[in-house]
């Protein structure tokens, strides 16, 4: 098994030997400072602050007895993940613990071989906590929404391919998805943002176009569908403007299920759970609190989603990018109850409580009556990281897929990839959420058309049989 290193550090999961030895010489190099790490071998191993590098060898190849699992590198202090690559490759011919080859790791998500890139894991260890942890939300928005798709590092067409071949696009397995749904039923889940609308500049102008619109109450017509976002419910109702949908706002903290045809009298008959509405005057004090800690910050924008706060970077010279974040945690560091998460050029700040896409998935399936049923066939189509959640939902029930929205190959847990929520305006060929949900919804219609025709066929046949039966009588 190979492990290599240009640029990056390629952690092996198959090879926790080796891994030791790698990270015993990283961590050598900057033992005094490495108080921001947590190294977790599949949860049997913590190395945590301070450890040193004979103690990580020594908890490393204890953790090499009990598992040869992913290896993780978090931030536990802030929650988020760093910016990571996954790679897959099994090249044995290649051995060295480094390699000086000018051959990148192939970015195959959902793979089995972490790389941090060494130039971010040696700054973010060099300086001290707080401006480590600052430095690590920031790089890990940047990677994770890049300003133009040609400015992220190109991946050779082998690179990409392997990517595709592990995530093809939902348009081309539009057979294989279907047949798979045979015999059950399909449940529709849509994220909003970057999802059924454009990604803009400004949140407040995020609108769905009108043939979007026409396509998803097509759906809705067919398949019970909702909406599951991090906005406040009632913002992405105002954009949908659909009654016949369920709405999961805030992150999945706000549930409320359709209200087409008079199901509830009024707005709070229809709402399903608000798990976390003990936080709404905390969430009110800390967006107060933000407004004006970040207004010297030219381009930011905060955002108040009811039950969670979203601060936007989008219009925020990337340049001061690290004080906008320092401004956001210095906030909140006086709200041990609050989390930080990130999404596209966007921070977000939300409770503590265990829920998220994936717990809202979950609690929609149950509302439905498919709490524990095998002929429920949920699809779940988002573009961020918050959508992570409901497609390892997805995949840990083996139930359903989850489909990714990305013009670039991800790290991911969704099973395909559709590129863009409509068609591109220069009617290049792309595989967008509304070419998707349209032969989705011509393709049940299809089928009932033909389950009817069936039906027909059949009771013609059964008058016909008692006809002539009748005759000979
Ligand atoms: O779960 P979602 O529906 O995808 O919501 C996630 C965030 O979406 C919005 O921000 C994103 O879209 C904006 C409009 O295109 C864009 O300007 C911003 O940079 C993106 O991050 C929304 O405004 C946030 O509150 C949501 O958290």
């Amino acid at each position: 098994m190979l492990i290599r290193c240009r640029g990056a550090y390629v952690l092996n999961p198959q090879d926790t030997g080796r891994v030791a030895k790698l990270t015993a010489s990283l961590f050598s190099n900057l033992e005094s400072q490495s108080s921001l790490f947590l190294l977790c071998i599949h949860r049997h191993l913590c190395i945590s602050e301070n450890t040193s590098s004979s103690k990580m060898v020594s908890l490393v190849d204890e953790g090499d007895k009990t598992t040869k699992q992913n290896v993780v590198i978090t931030d536990a202090k802030s929650g988020i993940n760093m910016a990571i690559t996954v790679a897959v490759t099994n090249n044995p011919s290649t051995t060295a613990l480094f390699t000086t080859a000018a051959q990148k790791p192939p970015v195959v998500p959902g793979g089995s071989y972490i790389t941090i890139s060494r130039k971010k894991l040696l700054q973010n260890l060099e300086i001290n906590g707080t401006a480590a942890r600052i430095n690590a939300w920031v790089d890990s928005m940047k990677a994770s929404s890049p300003t133009h798709v040609k400015s992220t590092p190109s991946l050779s067409s082998q690179d990409e391919t392997s990517w595709m071949l592990q995530h093809p696009s939902a348009l081309e397995m539009f057979e294989q998805i279907t047949s798979a749904s045979k015999g059950k039923q399909i449940v529709m889940f849509l994220d909003y943002d970057g999802t059924l609308s454009p990604i803009v500049d400004d949140p407040d102008r995020a609108f769905m176009s009108d043939s979007m619109r026409a396509t998803v109450r097509k759906l809705a017509r067919y398949f019970p569908t909702a909406i599951v976002s991090g906005r406040c419910r009632d913002k992405v109702y105002s954009f949908v403007r659909l009654a016949e949908l369920y709405y999961a706002g805030s992150h999945g903290m706000d549930i409320k299920g359709p209200s087409k045809g008079a199901q509830y009298k009024n707005d709070a008959e229809g709402v399903l759970c608000q798990p976390a509405s003990e936080f709404v005057p905390m969430i009110d004090e800390v967006y107060q609190a933000l407004l004006e800690k970040t207004k010297s910050t030219p381009g930011a924008k905060v955002e108040h989603n009811k039950f969670c706060i979203s601060v936007h970077f989008r219009l925020v010279d990337e340049k001061r990018w690290s004080e906008l974040a320092q401004q956001v945690r210095s906030v909140l560091k006086e709200y041990p109850k609050l989390r930080l998460t990130q999404g596209r050029k966007v921070l977000e700040i939300r409770p503590t409580i265990k829920w998220d896409k994936g717990k809202a998935l979950e609690f929609l399936l149950e509302s439905l009556g498919y709490a524990n049923c095998t002929d429920v066939f949920p699809v779940y189509i988002g573009d961020d990281r918050t959508d992570e959640d409901a497609f390892k939902v997805l995949r840990e029930r083996g139930q359903g897929f989850g489909i990714l929205v990305s013009k670039i190959p991800k790290e991911t847990n969704a099973s395909y990839y559709l590129q863009e929520p409509s068609e591109a305006r220069n009617f290049s060929h792309t595989f967008s959420v509304m070419d998707f949900l349209q032969r989705l919804v011509r393709w049940k219609r299809l089928s009932l058309r033909r389950q009817i025709r069936v039906q027909r066929q059949l009771e013609e046949l059964k008058v016909s049989t008692i006809e002539k039966c009748l005759t000979v009588e």
